[in-house]
């Protein structure tokens, strides 16, 4: 509210309103003289107390009645009538009818009894017996009309103008209870008589809550004529226990002083009040005013109370249908939520891809998805870093797995509300449970909403003092009064926040679908980055970096398989050591260069010649060693012979020919590594001082 209350007052209204909602209507200790209201004992057997316009109805004096047995003011039938309804209940289901002679003349007499305390009460009002078909015709008719109905706003409409037309008052609206019961007429009938009050709001001071609970007893309420003089009870108190009489079940109970006031001041002298229930909690009220007093007869109603329950169910169809539509739109965006999953869509594209749907379903203007440190914006958001300090915020204050729904960001709290305010008023955010460590959120959007709200005078009552205590005189003013409401946005509607549980529950589960993807491709990555390098490691640790090769270490090591290969199972093999024949010479004419490439050169030529098993690997220096698998000396003499001209026909692009000389010897048993390289060794060397270019043998033998 921009008017701000003051705190005084505030205090004093706050006082004076709780002392309203004390004030005793239920035992107001006098009735509205339509009717005649008797008290008897609990077996009803004499009259306890009878209110004071007895003679106008029944033509019998007080004093007539009181002690009086029930059976002489009753009558017998009437009576047994009574005690077998009031045998189980507290309250006779439906009302009776009973004839009485007034004046010589023959009337008819509504009777509805109920328990109060010890007492048993009968109230009895005249009957307009000769319109009963007429009602039901004509309630007939309405009820016709009303079922044919579409929207909330026909069945409302309809049912103003349905209870206008049956009861004969100025005017009838309807008004709907807010979370703070205060009121707002939705439909509205009239005549030209009383003015409009159509979309006025009323404070919920105007009917506080002990009013409110009496419709849970009594959903109907008439007043026939706030100014007429109350008839009262006597005695004023229960002979028995000296206790007043509860009249919350019946209908004559009398008006309060403070509501004739109120009628009064609003102008009207008749009033009807029907409850309208949405299960069990009250949702609005039928309420029609006349300027004249309106004795509305028993048969009226009934017939309005038959309408009004015609219209609710009707009306709470069309919004149970409303919601069922709503829930359906959600569950058809789950359903294309669910590809997602199975598509392993990244919620950030999700977003963008329905923002504006989601925008229209939760009528919101921005929408921010935020996890795993990502945050996707799509529409009238926050900055990211805004973004970023709001969820920080949320995930501090907010600890339940539940969405969390404010009209008013800056009035929850929120620090830094006033930077946001354009954007984000209202804030409807759905943790989303994605990480055992970090939340995500959904958040959703809505901006400030300024309205103005036409409230049917001023709210405040004021409080003073009457009869020693203190209560709200009723506003002397319905002049139409503005309030401007500011700071606040749209308010979020159960079935919305339901839906943005659904929502960011999905959400969640994309995401988490989505990281489990995302994880699996890293680790997919990550394990060939491993394998790759551990073959690079592997090739490194395995081969000589100039020739490619197998290093010393590699053929040292298949050297010693070959061993425990021939050891174990007999399998002989021969080695062939072999060197660059006047390599030095080469180095020192052509340059280490070009002896380098000699060196690579005679490696891709020997590979090329190497049989499938056999291993070529560089010994050191200009020296290479040939593991022969599964070769004796005599092969492997003929496969060195075979490889020392591969060398003599390979083209190094030298002036004069590359030649190596080789020694040849194969293991044997009892042979060491050492033993095995002496031989091949020595034969090498025997090649070397006969000549160079040549095979030798290095043989066990020799
Ligand atoms: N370019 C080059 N030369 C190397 C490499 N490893 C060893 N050498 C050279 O090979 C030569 C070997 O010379 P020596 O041991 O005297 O033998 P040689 O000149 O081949 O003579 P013989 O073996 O008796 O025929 C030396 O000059 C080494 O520097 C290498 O990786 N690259």
């Amino acid at each position: 509210m921009t008017a701000e209350t003051p705190k005084c007052f505030a205090d004093e209204l706050q006082a004076a309103q709780e002392e309203c909602a004390r004030e005793p209507i239920h035992i107001p200790g006098a009735v509205q003289s339509f009717g005649v209201l008797l008290s008897f004992d609990s077996s009803i057997r004499r009259v306890w107390q009878v209110s004071a316009n007895v003679r106008q109805h029944l033509g019998l004096t007080v004093n007539e009645c009181l002690g009086a047995s029930a059976a002489d003011i009753l009558g017998s039938s009437l009576l047994g009538r009574i005690r077998r309804g009031l045998a189980n209940t507290d309250r006779m289901p439906g009302a009776m009818t009973v004839t009485r002679k007034l004046a010589g003349i023959s009337r008819k007499l509504h009777v509805v009894a109920y328990r109060s305390g010890d007492a048993v009460i009968v109230e009895l009002e005249p009957l307009d017996s000769s319109a009963r078909y007429r009602w039901l015709s004509l309630v007939n008719d309405w009820i016709a009309k009303l079922v044919e109905t579409r929207t909330e706003d026909d069945v409302l409409n309809r049912l103003c103008d349905a209870v206008r037309s049956i009861t004969g008052y100025n005017r009838s609206l309807i008004y709907a209870f807010d979370a703070d019961w205060n009121g707002k007429v939705l439909a509205e009938s009239r005549d030209e008589v009383l003015p409009a009050l159509m979309n006025q709001h009323f404070p919920a001071s105007d009917i506080p809550s002990q009013v409110r609970a009496m419709y849970g007893n009594n959903r109907i309420r008439v007043i026939a004529d706030a100014q007429a003089e109350a008839a009262p009870l006597v005695p004023a108190m229960n002979p028995a226990n000296g206790s007043p009489l509860d009249l919350s079940q019946g209908y004559l109970r009398a008006v309060s002083p403070i509501h004739c006031d109120y009628m009064q001041n609003m102008g009207v002298r008749s009033s009807l009040s029907v409850a309208i229930y949405s299960d069990s909690r009250l949702w609005g009220l039928v309420s029609c005013h006349s300027q004249m007093p309106l004795s509305l007869s028993p048969s009226a109603r009934d017939s309005v109370a038959t309408l009004v329950e015609v219209a609710s169910q009707r009306l709470f169809l069309l919004k149970a249908e409303a919601d069922a539509h709503y829930r359906q739109q959600i569950h058809d965006n789950r359903v294309q939520l669910a590809h997602g999953v199975q598509e392993r869509h990244a919620p950030r594209d999700l977003v963008q891809q329905h923002a504006e749907h989601w925008r229209q379903l939760f009528r919101v203007e921005g929408i921010a998805l935020v996890y795993l440190g990502e945050i996707t914006r799509s529409g009238k958001t926050p900055d990211e870093d805004q973004v970023r300090e709001l969820t920080n915020w949320l995930d501090a204050e907010l600890k339940e797995p539940e969405p969390w729904a404010t009209t008013s960001l800056s009035a929850s709290g929120y620090p830094s509300a006033e930077a946001i305010q354009s954007w984000c008023c209202g804030l409807l955010a759905m943790p989303l449970l994605i990480d055992m460590d970090a939340r995500g959120w959904l958040l959703l959007f809505r901006p400030e909403q300024f309205e103005m709200i036409p409230w049917a005078g001023k709210p405040e009552k004021v409080a003073e003092v009457r009869d020693g205590r203190t209560v709200l005189s009723p506003r002397t003013s319905f002049a139409s009064w503005v309030e401007e409401v500011s700071g606040k946005s749209s308010s979020w509607h159960p079935a919305e926040i339901n839906a943005a549980r659904d929502l960011g529950d999905d959400l969640a589960v994309i995401a988490a679908a989505h990281e489990i993807t995302r994880l699996n491709e890293y680790l997919r990555r990550e394990r060939k980055a491993l394998a790759e390098a551990n073959q690079h490691l592997e090739k490194v640790a395995n081969t000589d970096s100039l020739t490619g090769t197998l290093n010393r270490y590699r053929i040292e090591h298949l050297v010693q398989m070959s061993m425990a290969n021939a050891e174990r199972y007999g399998q002989p093999f021969s080695l062939l050591l072999f060197d660059l024949d006047h390599f030095k010479q080469i180095n020192d004419t052509y340059g280490h260069n070009v002896g380098d490439r000699i060196l690579k050169t005679l490696v891709n030529s020997l590979t090329d010649g190497l049989r499938e098993g056999d291993q070529l690997g560089r010994w050191g220096g200009e020296e290479f060693l040939v593991l022969a698998a599964n070769t004796v000396i005599d092969d492997a003499a003929i496969f060195a012979e075979r490889l020392r001209r591969l060398v003599l026909a390979t083209e190094f692009g030298l002036d004069e020919p590359v030649t190596i000389s080789i020694g040849v010897a194969e293991w044997g048993k009892g042979d060491t590594m050492k033993t095995l390289l002496v031989r091949a060794d020595r034969a090498m060397y025997e090649a070397k001082h006969s000549g160079r270019n040549r095979v030798c043998l290095g043989r066990i033998d020799q």
